[in-house]
């Protein structure tokens, strides 16, 4: 198609925007990226893997049937193992375990297996289950089979009757001591593993929660390696039903699946015992703490706050890149068409996107700080910082993946219509991001379990003791330094985050006490209070979002064009975030109304100082077109006539008038001939 005149207007769009950039955009990259050397190397790694046609489609996997996509990425998933194992170059590039997993959750991972990698369970549970479960034995049994690809494993937790409620899971592994075998059996249908990814067709081993019963006593829900599918045959093993669950709303070639167990018997040696062991004579050997058992989940939940976050880039850089080619409407009667960035409504849905992305970015990267310290002296037996852990890790999990859906929702929103195009990229990177709401723990259940530790941590503060770092905030100070700076700076806006949540915690422990004093039991008062209680715990988290926010981009190794840039970015998250959500803040008094009304006029004033800068930050995310996937996302502009190109491939604009009217249409048509 010849070029038009809209489309040479869409590129000198972007040209024009870039050309305004104000910072350097280069140091973003690699702040983002961790240093100019993982910058370089991950360019590397993405120009290997998308120069190789193997993992090209044929076809759009819309056009393809439920079996075929799900073969068509497996095909994928299966050679960029074959490429870890047999290419020297790539294993230097990408690492061992971490670079694997990492590749699987970055852009490119999901840019390569586009609705959902059918062996990610394998990398991102199965092999992080038997490092943080197994004994050192155990790893040296399984991680060498498990890392070539010899055996796929999953993990099967969730069962169609409990998802959140871990102890109630039903699957039991009763140990016989006669055989020194634990028996795997679902005594119910509610009892059958339902959900996990890769389970259905894929995999032929799992790591599966089930309760432990040894000498007639439940010791709870324990991590069991099991073997089920044949290693030749791949059929599944007697005593063992598998399946797949069938259409999800996305990620549909992950194969979830079912599993139910008939008496299926495997060797004691089966149990991950790094924690907790049971002994051949049927002896239990406790854990130092019981959660132990639940880690991989902790794993997991840091990161998936690096994964939204990366599923938030990628949709407000189409979003952005859209919004600046797009013309629509007049702003002032008899001009031209103005770019659709130009409304400040359409800044305010996209530019506290592009900060998100950065508050996301900086917070994550304090939890995984949290995670490597703290499993470091778990490994020397010190247990002190789990609860901060798992708060964080609960917490962020929550924050970040629902931020990012509703992110990028919005994102699909402000592109109007062409935002619902399968083309836009958008709808799939919904569906994705969404599902982070709910798996890996329901973000309301952990927003609850954030509550527990505020509220935990808050009366302990009133016994005397002394709190973690995250909730220090939370011990009673004398008035006097409860004094709130006036002038609105980034520190007394962080400190204006401190004060509300420490009131709202306030308020609710003392509901809480009033409710058991008045005579009802405390689970009944917390959960009359929980709506409150979620409420804590979401103020508390963005309070630490932002305070990593502002101090990650205070010690950045930056130009200060560039720190200006990502000042303005941190600023118009705490302001966003502090009007946003007003009540709490004038209700604990730690602003007042009128620095409300200060603080709105600035948000205009930073909506339009970020404007001009607006696409050269999506630019500095440094996605590659074919990890956008994104017919209105492209760097060059040139929207329309890809949306076209697009259009023309449908399988329906094969033929001019399609066989299905000459079946059913024609003889409606002409009936009454
Ligand atoms: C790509 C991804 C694919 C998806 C995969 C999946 O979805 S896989 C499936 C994913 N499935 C899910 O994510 C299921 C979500 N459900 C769960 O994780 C658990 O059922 C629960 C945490 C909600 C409750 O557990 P519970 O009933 O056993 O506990 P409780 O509430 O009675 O609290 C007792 C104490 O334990 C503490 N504590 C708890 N957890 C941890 C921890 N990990 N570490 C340390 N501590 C922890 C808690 O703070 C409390 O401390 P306190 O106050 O007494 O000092
Ligand atoms: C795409 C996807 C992939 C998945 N992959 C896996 C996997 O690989 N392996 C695996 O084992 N599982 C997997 N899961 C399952 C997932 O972990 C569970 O769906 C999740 O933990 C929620 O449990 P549930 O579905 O039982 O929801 P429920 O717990 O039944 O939640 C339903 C509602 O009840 C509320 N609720 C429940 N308990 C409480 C409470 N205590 N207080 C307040 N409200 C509560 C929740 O907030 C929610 O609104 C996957 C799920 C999805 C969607």
């Amino acid at each position: 198609m010849a070029k038009t005149s809209e489309n040479h207007q869409c590129m000198d769009d972007l040209k024009a925007e870039r050309e305004r950039c104000s910072f350097n955009k280069h140091e973003i990259t690699t702040l983002l990226d961790g240093g100019e050397d993982k910058t370089k190397q991950r360019r590397k790694i993405e120009k290997v893997f998308l120069s190789d046609p193997e993992f090209l489609d044929a076809t759009r996997p819309e056009y393809l049937s439920h079996e075929d996509r799900y073969a068509n990425e497996l095909r994928k998933a299966c050679h960029m193992i074959r490429k870890f194992n047999e290419d020297e170059e790539i294993q230097q590039l990408v690492g061992q375990m971490d670079g694997i997993r990492t590749l699987m959750g970055s852009g490119l991972g999901v840019a390569l297996t586009k609705d959902g990698n059918p062996l990610a369970l394998h990398f991102i549970m199965f092999m992080p289950s038997i490092m943080g479960q197994g004994t050192v034995e155990q790893q040296g049994e399984w991680m060498g089979r498990a890392w070539s690809g010899e055996i796929i494993g999953t993990y099967a937790q969730t069962e169609l009757g409990h998802g959140t409620f871990l102890r109630g899971l039903e699957t039991t592994a009763t140990y016989d001591p006669s055989t020194e075998e634990f028996v795997l059996h679902s005594p119910t249908i509610t009892s059958t593993k339902w959900w996990p990814g890769g389970l259905g067709k894929t995999a032929n081993y799992a790591v599966v929660m089930a309760q432990l019963y040894t000498r007639g006593r439940c010791h709870g829900p324990h991590p069991f390696i099991v073997q089920l599918r044949d290693e030749e045959t791949h059929q599944s093993l007697p005593g063992v039903t598998l399946g797949e669950i069938g259409p999800r709303l996305g990620m549909n070639t992950n194969d979830n699946g079912f599993l139910c167990f008939s008496h299926h018997r495997i060797p004691r040696t089966h149990l991950l015992m790094k924690h907790s062991q049971v002994l051949q004579d049927g002896t239990y050997v406790r854990p130092a703490n019981d959660k132990l058992a639940y880690g991989t989940m902790v794993f997991v939940r840091v990161a998936i706050c690096f994964d939204t976050y990366r599923q938030l880039q990628r949709a407000v850089t189409i979003a952005t890149r859209y919004s600046a080619i797009r013309r629509q409407s007049e702003l002032v009667p008899g001009q031209p068409e103005p770019q659709i960035l130009e409304y400040q409504t359409q800044q305010y849905k996209i530019l506290p996107l592009i900060a998100t992305v950065f508050g996301i970015h900086f917070a994550a990267q304090s939890v995984w700080q949290t995670y490597n310290d703290v499993t470091g002296s778990i490994h020397d037996g010190n247990l002190d910082l789990l609860p901060e852990l798992h708060t964080l890790s609960c917490g962020l999990k929550a924050l970040s993946s629902s931020d990012a859906a509703n992110g990028v929702e919005t994102c699909r929103l402000s592109c109007g219509g062409h935002g619902y195009l399968a083309s836009s990229n958008l709808p799939r990177i919904y569906t994705t991001t969404t599902a982070a709401i709910t798996y890996e723990g329901e973000n309301t259940v952990m927003w609850l379990q954030v509550a527990r530790y505020l509220i935990k941590s808050f009366r302990e503060a009133r016994q005397g003791h002394r709190l973690h770092h995250s909730v220090s905030y939370l011990t009673p100070r004398p008035a006097s330094t409860h004094a709130l700076q006036t002038n609105l700076s980034n520190a007394a806006l962080v400190e204006a985050f401190r004060v509300a949540v420490s009131h709202l915690v306030g308020e609710v422990a003392a509901r809480l006490q009033g409710q058991c004093d008045s005579g009802m039991v405390f689970e009944h008062a917390w959960n009359a209070c929980s709506v409150q209680l979620a409420r804590c715990a979401q103020v508390h988290i963005r309070y630490f979002t932002c305070e990593e926010f502002l101090s990650g981009v205070e010690k950045a190794e930056v130009s200060e064009a560039t720190r200006g840039v990502l000042m303005r970015l941190c600023r118009l998250y705490l302001v966003f975030h502090i009007i946003g959500n007003q009540g709490d803040f004038l209700r604990s008094g730690a602003l007042t109304p009128s620095d409300m009304t200060t603080l709105e006029e600035e948000l205009a004033t930073l909506l339009a100082a970020l404007r001009p800068d607006a696409v050269s930050l999506v630019d500095s995310f440094d996605i590659h077109d074919r990890i956008l996937d994104s017919t209105l996302g492209c760097w060059d502009g040139n929207v329309y006539e890809r949306m076209f190109e697009e259009a023309k491939k449908s399988p329906l604009n094969q033929k001019d008038v399609p066989d299905a009217y000459y079946k059913y249409l024609r003889p409606l048509m002409k009936a009454s001939l």
